[in-house]
């Protein structure tokens, strides 16, 4: 457990309290979870940060980032089913891809290194985080933007799964001669 792997774990810290925060929530405990909710996705960029500028990019990071992320984000998404301000099944397409790739991960880790996230990957937890916050905001029409990011990020997560999981050509196969 290396500086950044630590980082990476601490963000779990801030999952209990959102629980408990956005449970009947008030317009003051939803900013003071926003506050630790963006503080938290903060160390996403952190750890990964410090990782590469140490230079301890491990195997357990590159899956405990991911994993950490996914339960962060999940958290609050859960929550907003509560508030019906979310569908279950849009929630349920999130839930069902982070755990396809958190599977997919452990699964090719048998024959190889683990599979760090990807472009795209990233781009999807930001889109998740982006959503997050602007449904957490204790404003009206902050939450109307939140939904249409919400589907977005729906979109970006189903795309970036599949590009996960679409069959790489090796290099012995793809070239010519
Ligand atoms: O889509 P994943 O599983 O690679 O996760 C991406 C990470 O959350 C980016 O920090």
């Amino acid at each position: 457990m290396n500086l950044p792997n630590t980082i990476s774990f601490s963000r779990l810290l801030a999952v209990p309290f959102l629980l408990y925060g956005l449970h009947d929530p008030t317009p003051t405990s939803q900013w003071i979870c926003l506050g630790i909710f963006l503080v938290a996705a903060g160390t996403d960029w952190l750890d990964g940060y410090l990782a590469r500028k140490l230079n301890q990019v491990t195997e357990l990071g590159k899956f405990l980032d991911p994993l950490v992320d996914k339960l962060l984000v999940l958290a609050p998404l859960l929550v907003f089913i509560e508030w019906n301000d979310l569908p279950a099944w849009g929630v349920f397409v999130i839930l069902a891809r982070e755990l396809t790739i958190a599977g997919w991960r452990v699964n090719s880790s048998l024959s190889g290194p683990i599979a760090g996230a990807n472009f795209w990957g990233k781009l999807k937890t930001v889109s998740q985080i982006v959503a997050i916050t602007l449904l957490m905001i204790p404003i009206d029409s902050w939450n109307s933007i939140g939904a249409i990011a919400f589907w977005v990020s729906v979109g970006l997560t189903l795309i970036s799964g599949l590009i996960y999981l679409w069959p790489q050509k090796s290099p012995s196969t793809s070239s010519v001669n």
